[in-house]
């Protein structure tokens, strides 16, 4: 497979080369901080990114979630909140604009992606069934474990090789999960947890034909299928690059038909939607509705706001509306694969094909002499906050946690570092600066040591755990 160039992706629009659409109206100033200053911050965040202050972070590419810039129009939208406790305007604009565009029945409004997640899994899962999904993800999986679920990885085996060059590496293997099905019975699994695109294989899509089978199989069985389509925009725009027959159709339309598969879905609003805050939780089943907007009531708010202020859901709305622009996309992936081309020039080992949100360094190769239990990609975000004030996120064995009947660590295949970029906020400069850092972490990698947890959380471990240094 040939890796698209931001050129040859603006030749295929007909252009010579792709640019935001749109332009700058307020900035925010960053701050460069010296070594010694990140030495100190550092070591009070127990060498964890997630505990560094915001103020200590020069070029903040912890995560692209709730760090989006939000367009004129949405700030205009924050005046019309409707700040009722019940049947605010904005509930009711949020609900038709979902409707439009994801293609689904009954919504229910949540504060972030995590609050649709518990409601889903409490109303779906029964105690002791499986939940076979396209690779797991942190908060999806404890929610699914939470209600007493089991969670079964059903992705193809691609997903778990970093320089695998399958272009749906967010592909479910149908032989796995036909062959789940048959040996559990199709009514011990509660439903597919199918997430597009997948965020801890590299932002790696699903493709159309995929999900279509994967509604076969399901309906041959009975088994439902629930989205996890936080990037789902994203997803959609690969489907529109790669897979046959899709070349001219919009990403709106292909974002519609792909949901069309499945039985309902959640999204975490920070990502796609280009807002600071917020979720949903949409279904077709009036029953499940029913319990669902139940629950709301008693873990988020009343189902008309679910947690959210008025003015937040309609910032919501109008960033789905521009969130299914295909310029905008276009430009979105543009620049995260602009700072992967960067490094793969300069050999420096990343998961390929560049994904949806984000560059994952593969911390395997950076550090091929630090053992998985001493924390390699913990190990590089630290050192590229501490070359540069440039924050990163862990994505290998601290993120995986503890396997809940062993209380061994997970020690999952794929031991990452993200660089994740937000929406609309760094320009291309900002991924120079970035891909230079990168390299002058990776050319001293040789001295480098790894890290020992000192402290761990009982749940979602990776954001509060403490650490240090390996002498
Ligand atoms: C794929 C995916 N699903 C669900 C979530 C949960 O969303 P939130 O952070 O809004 O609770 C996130 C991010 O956390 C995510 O990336
Ligand atoms: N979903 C967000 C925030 C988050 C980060 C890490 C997690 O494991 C959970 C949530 C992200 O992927 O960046």
């Amino acid at each position: 497979m040939t890796h698209p160039t931001p050129q040859t992706m603006g030749q295929q629009f007909g252009r010579r080369s792709w640019a935001e659409p749109w332009k700058i109206k307020m900035v925010e100033p960053l701050r460069v901080t010296t070594r010694e200053e990140r030495e100190r911050a550092l070591a009070e965040a127990g060498y964890n990114t997630f505990l560094l202050r915001s103020e200590d972070v020069y070029i903040d590419l912890l995560t692209d979630s709730g760090t989006n810039a939000m367009s004129d129009r949405q700030w205009a939208a924050i005046m019309l909140g409707d700040e009722a406790y019940a049947g605010s305007r904005n509930f009711y604009r949020l609900e038709a604009t979902i409707q439009q565009y994801y293609g689904y029945r009954y919504v229910v409004p949540t504060h972030q992606g995590r609050g649709a997640e518990h409601l889903i899994s409490r109303a779906a899962i029964r105690p002791g069934q499986y939940v076979p999904g396209n690779m797991y993800f942190t908060t999806t999986r404890l929610h699914q474990e939470l209600a007493g679920g089991i969670f079964v990885d059903v992705i193809i085996d691609e997903a778990h090789d970093p320089q695998s060059l399958h272009p749906f590496k967010g592909n479910v293997d149908l032989d796995k999960l036909e062959a789940l099905i048959r040996r559990e019975g199709a009514q011990n699994i509660a439903y597919v947890s199918l997430a597009g695109t997948v965020n801890m294989a590299g932002g790696q899509p699903v493709s159309m034909a995929n999900v279509r089978a994967v509604r076969s199989l399901c309906d041959r069985y009975g088994v439902r299928i629930f989205l996890d389509a936080t990037r789902m925009i994203e997803n959609a725009f690969f489907i529109q690059e790669r897979e046959e027959g899709y070349a001219n159709r919009s990403i709106a339309e292909i974002l519609k038909e792909f949901c069309s598969y499945t039985d309902g879905a959640w999204m975490s609003a920070k990502k796609d939607a280009l807002v600071n805050i917020g979720g949903w939780l949409a279904v077709n089943d009036a029953e499940l509705f029913d319990e669902l907007r139940n629950l709301v009531v008693v873990y988020e708010g009343l189902h008309t706001y679910g947690g959210l202020a008025g003015r937040d859901m309609e910032a919501m709305a109008v960033g789905i509306e521009e969130s299914v622009q295909d310029d905008y996309i276009r430009a979105r992936i543009g620049q995260v694969r602009y700072l992967g081309e960067l490094l793969t020039d300069w050999d420096i080992p990343i998961v390929q094909p560049v994904g949806g949100h984000a560059i994952f360094l593969d911390a395997r190769r950076f550090y091929p002499h630090i053992p998985q239990r001493e924390f390699p990609a913990q190990t590089l975000a630290a050192e590229l906050y501490l070359d540069s004030g440039i924050r990163s996120m862990e994505r290998g064995i601290a993120s995986a946690g503890r396997d809940p009947k062993t209380g061994d660590h997970y020690y999952p295949k794929l031991e990452l570092t993200r660089l994740t970029i937000p929406r609309r906020v760094y320009t291309q400069a900002h991924m120079d600066v970035v891909a230079e850092a990168v390299k002058a972490v990776y050319d001293a990698r040789a001295q480098t040591r790894g890290l020992r947890m000192v402290y761990e959380p009982k749940y979602l471990r990776f954001f509060q755990a403490r650490f240090e240094r390996l002498a």
